[in-house]
């Protein structure tokens, strides 16, 4: 089943097409990589997927539905959540409260209410703390939930962005370069975590990633882009092998010899 679907997907800037009629299914409950060579049009692609960028062309469908021109904080509240590259914490704040903060959307007790602190507020309030130290415990932060954003060690930051997306309730999780930086224990690490949250929470995961290790333990299904065209998708095995994606990484040199091990 298909849960986001794009179509003939364009963007310009100025003279430049930087995705250039893409067509992709994003499969329910799996796990899709992005990825293709330095300015392949990755990050614009995901760019438009999360209504930063409105499409020149084309369509993008959640669950049968379009989100072309829809704002972007309204893509979040229909569930297409992300993390960005560079980490976006919110550094003086604990890692309880930037999960919070990521939960908001869910909350419903108004203004007012809330500046008049009314006890339901109070009890959404505890229910939302009680909800953030279960993704905590999830993502195993849960000791360091006093701590501040900005004191943790960078593979922890990373963790910290994927519960505070977690916290939004995520239909699909977008994200962008969640290795990048990380240690090889780190990156284990992070492997096994959204492996699980795919598995056990019943979210379809959407990675742009430049370690192709990772993306392929990982994916269940890569798109492969190179100057905004897609050149390629298929499982990883077929990915591996293929002569275009070969050739768009190392240049016609590399073909034949084997290099995505
Ligand atoms: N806001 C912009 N204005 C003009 N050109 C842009 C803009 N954003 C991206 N581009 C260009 O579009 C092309 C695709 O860029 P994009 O950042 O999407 O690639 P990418 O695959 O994410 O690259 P990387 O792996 O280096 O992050 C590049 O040539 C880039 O210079």
């Amino acid at each position: 089943m298909t849960v986001l679907r794009v179509s003939n997907l364009v963007k310009r800037f100025g003279g430049l097409v930087a995705v250039n009629g893409v067509h992709f299914e994003f499969r329910k409950g799996k796990i899709s990589a992005v990825i293709g060579p330095n300015g392949a049009g990755k990050t614009t692609f995901f760019n438009m997927i999360t209504g930063i960028y409105t499409p020149d062309e084309g369509q993008i469908e959640l669950e049968g539905k379009s989100i072309v021109k829809v704002k972007p904080d309204r893509i979040t509240e229909k569930g297409i959540v992300r993390t960005f590259q560079n980490i976006r914490l919110f550094g003086n704040m604990t890692v309880l409260e930037n999960v919070m903060v990521g939960m908001h959307i869910h909350l419903k007790a108004g203004i007012f209410s809330t500046l008049l602190g009314l006890p339901k507020v109070r009890l959404e309030e505890q229910k939302a703390m009680d909800e953030a130290y279960r993704i905590l415990r999830y993502v195993g932060l849960e000791r360091l939930l006093n701590e501040k954003a900005n004191s943790l060690s960078y593979g922890a930051q990373r963790r910290l962005e994927i519960a505070r997306a977690l916290a939004a309730k995520p239909k699909v999780l977008l994200l962008d370069e969640p290795a990048a930086g990380m240690n090889p224990r780190e990156t284990v690490q992070l492997t096994e975590l959204i492996r699980s949250i795919q598995r056990e929470l019943d979210i379809s995961i959407i990675l742009i990633e430049h370690d192709m290790k990772l993306v392929m333990d990982l994916s269940d299904h890569i798109l492969v882009l190179d100057h905004g065209e897609k050149i390629a998708e298929g499982a990883p095995r077929e990915i591996r092998s293929n002569p275009r994606v070969i050739e768009a990484y190392l240049g016609k040199s590399a073909l034949g010899q084997e290099v995505m091990k």
